[in-house]
């Protein structure tokens, strides 16, 4: 049967990234997504914003919606410290499956758990199962239309506190309007825009920061 363009991601990253080094990993699916196949990473450019706004949120509870590859999981965990973690959830078990190899071999799963199943289940587990208390950063990377009923979520679980970080991707491309309009017009988050480009392309993108005021 024919590989998967996620499949011949995970070869490449197999055969060509060093094992143990997760900027490595980044900049190899970087190298093939941008010269071989496009595929939905958050990419180079706005991976850059999100390593800046991780930086500056020192999280040590984040939560990822969409995993994918792994791409942003492996970027996001080289940048936490130690003791930190990262839950990401990914709804497709093909996805799952590809990203726990990649995350593997960057040498991050310690930092990292993929929960696999759709966020809407998988949210009102966090506390009890997955012994999370609160949220210090949240990166949303899934469905567009569920960055809102997720973020409203997260909040009715209790999951949110004064100061966690949420940062969105693809508000232009391929765009998150109703999310936009939600959180823009809430004044319980102070929102902040990023321009950007779609990954590895010359299309406008941009991100979205909103810090939750409690
Ligand atoms: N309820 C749930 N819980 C968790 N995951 C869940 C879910 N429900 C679904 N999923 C799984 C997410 C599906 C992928 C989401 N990402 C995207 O759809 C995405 C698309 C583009 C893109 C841009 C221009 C184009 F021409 C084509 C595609 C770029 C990106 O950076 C993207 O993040
Ligand atoms: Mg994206």
């Amino acid at each position: 049967m024919d590989q998967s363009k996620e499949q011949r991601i995970l070869n490449f990253v197999l055969q060509n990234a060093v094992r143990g080094d997760p900027q490595s990993v980044v900049d190899t699916i970087d190298k093939y997504c941008s010269q071989k196949e496009w595929a939905m990473n958050v990419g180079d450019e706005k991976g850059l914003i999100l390593d800046k706004i991780l930086e500056e949120a020192k999280p040590s509870t984040s939560l990822e919606l969409g995993t994918y590859c792994g791409y942003s999981a492996v970027r996001m965990a080289r940048l936490l410290k130690p003791s930190a973690r990262l839950l990401t959830i990914e709804f497709n078990p093909k996805f799952a499956a590809i990203a726990k190899q990649i995350i593997e071999f960057a040498g991050v799963q310690e930092k990292v758990k993929i929960l696999e199943g759709p966020s809407e289940e998988i949210i009102p587990q966090l506390k009890k199962k997955h012994e999370v208390d609160t949220l210090d950063f949240v990166f949303l990377d899934h469905w567009k239309e569920r960055y809102t009923p997720d973020t409203i979520l997260l909040q009715e679980c209790g999951l949110l506190r004064k100061g966690t970080v949420i940062l969105a991707d693809n508000i232009i491309c391929p765009g998150a309007p109703e999310f936009i309009n939600y959180i823009r017009n809430n004044s319980h988050f102070v929102c902040t825009n990023y321009p950007s480009h779609l990954e590895y392309m010359k299309v406008k993108d941009a991100m979205e920061k909103a810090v939750f005021l409690g």
